[in-house]
């Protein structure tokens, strides 16, 4: 059984998908981590973000193994993944390990911005979560506060506008809701109201398969 999870920056994708998995026994792959895996590596070996070539190298020896999230997770790597991620040749590499994950025995649930659409069309059940680009910056700064990076708010909204046009207007894998999606727009929900919909959801599209 497959459960596919995309939407937009901060939309809280992860924080569904984590709690699908943990609720139907599934592992998890946040596929954002795989992009930002790369984007921290060019920006650790002082390489320009425009070389996607060297980007493609990078993205075709990532080891998720070796990932530490919480690097992963800060807010420069985030923009750094988004420009990585609209290289064609970057995507065709991290394609077998996203696909054979979706597909090993038993499912999974993945959360990214093409899970529905390329990594498992087929997938049994589809979520598109998203929120206003206010609404998500402001997750995104009091996640970053606490974290101990000081940014002005208008700067994090600035950011999740630019990421958001970059990740809907590319040509490769660009982030649109699958025609089969069922959409979550939680603007105006809080974590446990956005889990109860999710869930209502998703069990309603699985039916008696589970
Ligand atoms: N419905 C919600 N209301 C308020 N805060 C939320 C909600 N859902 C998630 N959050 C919080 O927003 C932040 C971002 O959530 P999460 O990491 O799940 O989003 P995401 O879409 O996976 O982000 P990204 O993929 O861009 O890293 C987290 O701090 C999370 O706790
Ligand atoms: N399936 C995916 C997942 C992510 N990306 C790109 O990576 C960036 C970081 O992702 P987060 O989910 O961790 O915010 C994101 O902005 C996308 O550009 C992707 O292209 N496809």
């Amino acid at each position: 059984m497959i459960i596919a999870i995309d939407g937009p920056a901060a939309s809280g994708k992860g924080t569904l998908a984590r709690r699908l998995a943990a609720h139907y026994g599934l592992p998890h792959l946040d596929t954002g981590l795989l992009y930002r895996a790369v984007g921290h590596a060019m920006l650790e070996a002082g390489l320009s973000l425009e070389d996607e070539a060297a980007a493609a190298r990078i993205a075709a020896r990532i080891d998720p193994a070796a990932y530490d999230e919480e690097t992963l997770k800060a807010g420069p790597v985030g923009e750094a993944a988004s420009r990585v991620a609209s290289v064609p040749e970057v995507r065709k590499a991290l394609l077998f390990l996203q696909k054979s994950f979706a597909h090993q025995p038993g499912g999974a649930v993945l959360d990214g911005r093409d899970i529905g659409t390329v990594i498992a069309p087929e997938a049994d059940a589809k979520l598109f979560v998203t929120a206003s680009a206010q609404a998500r910056a402001e997750r995104r700064w009091h996640e970053l506060l606490k974290r101990g990076e000081q940014l002005g708010l208008d700067d994090v909204l600035a950011d999740i506008r630019k990421r958001d046009a970059r990740d809907s207007g590319r040509s490769s894998a660009p982030l649109v809701q699958a025609a089969d999606a069922m959409l979550l727009d939680n603007t105006a929900l809080g974590v446990e109201e956005s889990w109860q919909q999710a869930l209502a959801l998703v069990a309603a599209r699985l039916g008696d398969r589970r």
